[in-house]
């Protein structure tokens, strides 16, 4: 077998239980043993087939409930597949779900010990890359203190660092990354790609497609527990954004024009898309829509939420005419969640300067169901921002800079 993953026709079947499925013996005397049983058996999982090489990175993206964690952990032993069969080649390094591996009681010093034995090495060869685990996960002050008292981004850190020193020629990784914080993402980001150099196969699950898009070599989509497609990161990342447009559209409702405060007309399905149970009520750019490059801006959204919606994620990005992004960011890439939300609001993004090169700006706003499935309110190129620079109309960005030229050139120069 030349393949380091091989996953054949592989199928898990899950039960549902009646929701008010007694808790104790005797609330099932009271209500009756049959609410015991599960109502149905469902398939979480069905027909899955992939192979990857040693050295390549596949993605798996899909919805909440899709099937990629219940995938991944048939992969990884956790649980016996209904259906088909997972073979893999070398030893296998897999951060699965948050925690799980880690002992609360044990130390973390003991948690490298145990973990790195249970994955394979021999006590000795902790030892040895002791010092070099606790040094990538930058935990050297917490080393002795209990894992139930770290951080769930310190837990993930020493889980990472010691799956990655067991030289794992087999990498799973569960949306993992998402709880650390920025820096130790890209230091986690460039090890795995280090893995990846020496020939280890790696398997991604994350919800960030743009990421996916980037780093792996193939993608697979799932949906309902169905492979819908396989294949360049580029095409299935496509394939599977325009389906949450599509959702986003089918939810739009018909509307006539609207005017907003700031008197921009906003027209459903041309530039205005979401299911509207939330509504962007105003957006101010402020102090102006006119600013010089590297100036100071505010983007303030107003909205209304008639109804109780939990936690949205509030987006925002700059683009230029030619459509390319500048900028984009939310509020969970921030790691951040707003609560449930109702009635009128405002949420504010400050940016501290804009680098800009001079030109046509769009800023486009959006307010998403919490788990990016649709739209609820997305108001596209409605408000227009221009960056005035004397210095730079070429390119996208225009930091403040400076030429030096060294005094020995400076002396050449007058001599010639
Ligand atoms: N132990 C279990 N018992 C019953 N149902 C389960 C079990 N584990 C998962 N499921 C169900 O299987 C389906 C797939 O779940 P899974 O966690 O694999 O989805 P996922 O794509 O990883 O979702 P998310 O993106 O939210 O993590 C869901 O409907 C889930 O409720």
């Amino acid at each position: 077998m030349t393949e380091s993953i091989v996953v054949q026709r592989l199928g898990k079947r899950f039960s549902q239980y009646h929701c008010d499925r007694p808790n104790t013996i005797m609330e099932a005397a009271l209500s009756g043993w049959r609410r015991l049983k599960p109502v149905e058996h469902f398939w979480a999982l069905r027909d899955v087939s992939f192979m990857v090489a040693p050295g390549k990175m596949l993605g798996i993206i899909g919805r909440n409930g899709a099937g990629k964690s219940t995938l991944l952990r048939l992969i990884g032993g956790v649980g016996r597949p209904d259906e088909g069969k997972v073979r893999l080649k070398g030893r296998v390094g897999a951060l699965l779900d948050l925690g799980a591996g880690l002992h609360y009681d044990l130390t973390g010093r003991e948690n490298v010990f145990v973990c790195g034995v249970v994955a394979g090495l021999t006590r000795r060869e902790v030892a040895q890359c002791f010092g070099s685990i606790v040094e990538f996960a930058e935990l050297a002050e917490f080393i002795d203190n209990p894992v139930r008292t770290y951080s769930t981004g310190m837990q993930m850190r020493l889980a990472f660092a010691v799956a990655v020193h067991t030289q794992p020629q087999v990498l799973l990784v569960d949306e993992f990354l998402s709880v650390g914080d920025l820096s130790f993402q890209s230091k986690c980001l460039e090890r795995i790609a280090q893995l990846k150099e020496q020939g280890c196969a790696i398997i991604y699950i994350s919800h960030s497609v743009e990421q996916v898009q980037e780093l792996c070599d193939q993608v697979l989509w799932l949906r309902k527990g169905q492979v819908v497609a396989q294949g360049e990161p580029e095409v299935v990342v496509g394939q599977y954004l325009a389906e949450m447009r599509s959702e986003t559209q089918e939810r739009t409702p018909l509307r006539p024009p609207q005017l907003t405060k700031a008197g921009i007309e906003l027209r459903v399905n041309e530039n205005r898309f979401g299911s509207l149970e939330v509504e962007i009520t105003n957006v101010r750019l402020l102090p102006a829509s006119k600013l010089h490059s590297g100036d100071a801006l505010s983007i303030e959204i107003e909205y209304l939420s008639p109804q109780l919606i939990h936690a949205p994620n509030f987006g925002v990005s700059i683009s230029n005419e030619d459509g390319e992004v500048c900028f984009d960011t939310n509020i969970s890439a921030r790691e951040l969640a707003l609560p449930s939300i109702q009635g009128q609001g405002k949420i504010t993004l400050r940016l501290d300067r804009l680098d800009l090169s001079g030109g046509q700006y769009f800023v486009d706003v959006g307010i998403y169901e919490t788990q990016w499935d649709y739209a609820y309110d997305y108001h596209w190129h409605a408000y227009s921002l221009v960056i005035d620079s004397m210095i730079q109309k070429r390119g996208l960005l225009c930091p403040p800079h400076r030429w030096e030229i060294s005094k020995a050139q400076m002396t050449m120069l007058k001599r010639l």
